[in-house]
């Protein structure tokens, strides 16, 4: 569990104290046992097994433009529009989600990883009830286990997939090893691009590469710290265009964040944007794209199975 950083000035929402870390406990109590393990039939057929949460990466080409702001507030705002949502740092280099939130935790996704704790003790209540995995290592550390602690994860995170409907995981940007393994393993992927010409190239880099393994997520992008709607619109449509024109692949805008400076002030508060500036045009731009996000079908594609199937698929990525 996470100590609140009891930060002054962290206002716009009470950070986790015991009774809420009770609470998250006394959840994932309920979701006693590991639940049964999807058939191989069934994830081949690439149908849901019910119950469990749908998977998306939030990730980009290129570094700083905005990926885990997003992260976080689009967890915040889903979770207030009634879905219930895990957000997993798996940033490795930057493994930041847990700052962004105003938490001090005290496990994280490798000592999970490695069996040095329970899922109970890894997660934090995060705002607004978000259940939050957060990060620091672990990645490299799950291409090694195999056997009986696998065995042990797979179950621990069958019941994260149990306990929420969706799982956002904040990757790495770029094109790192660890990166295409876990995206090339996720069923949909957020691409969030600025509209400036080197993110648009490495994101169409990002993508080219996983077209090229032949095994890519459903892909929607979010332009984000644009200084006009023109510009936005333009930036999604270059990104569209050329996806489509020389690579034959979909990705689908969700919408776009303008570039407000009080979203670098909530980041100094260590209080998410939603809940710092609730009414600011950034704010109201990302609970849009939560809106659209929710509405989006989820992908059926032979890729089902949660995080637990995504974590099955990323390990035979790295068989
Ligand atoms: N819409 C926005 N308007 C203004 N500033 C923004 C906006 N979105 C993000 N920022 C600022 O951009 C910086 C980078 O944001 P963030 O850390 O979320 O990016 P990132 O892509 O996750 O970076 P990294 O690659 O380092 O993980 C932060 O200072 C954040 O406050």
């Amino acid at each position: 569990m996470a100590r609140a950083n009891g930060r002054p000035g962290s206002a716009g929402w009470t950070p986790p104290v015991a009774d809420q870390a009770a609470g998250l406990r006394a959840l994932l109590a309920g979701v006693s046992g590991p639940g049964p393990s999807p058939p191989a039939a069934e994830e081949a057929a690439g149908t849901a097994p019910a119950g469990l949460a749908r998977v998306m990466a939030i990730t980009s080409g290129k570094g700083g433009v905005g990926k885990t702001s997003l992260a976080v507030n689009l967890a915040l705002a889903l979770q207030q529009m009634g879905t219930k949502v895990a957000l997993v740092d798996a940033d490795m280099g930057m493994a930041n989600v847990d700052i962004l939130m105003g938490l001090v935790p005290e496990r994280h996704l490798g000592d999970l990883v490695e069996g040095r704790c329970t899922l109970d003790e890894a997660i934090c209540a995060g705002p607004e009830g978000v259940v939050v995995l957060p990060g620091a290592s672990g990645l490299w550390e799950l291409a090694s286990i195999r056997g009986e602690p696998l065995q042990r994860l797979l179950q621990e995170i069958r019941r994260l997939d149990r306990l929420v409907d969706l799982v956002l995981v904040d990757t790495g940007a770029g094109i790192g090893e660890q990166v295409l393994t876990m995206l090339r393993a996720t069923p949909e992927a957020v691409l969030v691009v600025t509209p400036e010409p080197t993110s648009l190239t490495d994101a169409y880099g990002l993508v080219k590469v996983l077209a090229r393994s032949g095994s890519l997520p459903r892909l929607h992008c979010v332009v984000n710290m644009h200084k006009s709607a023109h510009e936005a619109t333009a930036a999604a449509n270059r990104l569209r265009t050329v996806a489509r024109r020389f690579l034959g692949i979909e990705i689908t805008p969700l919408g776009s964040v303008p570039f407000d400076p009080v979203v670098s002030r909530a980041v100094l508060d260590q209080v998410p944007l939603l809940l710092r500036f609730p009414h600011s045009a950034a704010a109201g731009a990302v609970r849009e794209i939560a809106g659209r996000l929710a509405q989006a079908p989820a992908s059926q594609r032979s890729r089902s199975g949660g995080l637990s199937g995504t974590l099955r698929r990323m390990l035979r990525g790295w068989a």
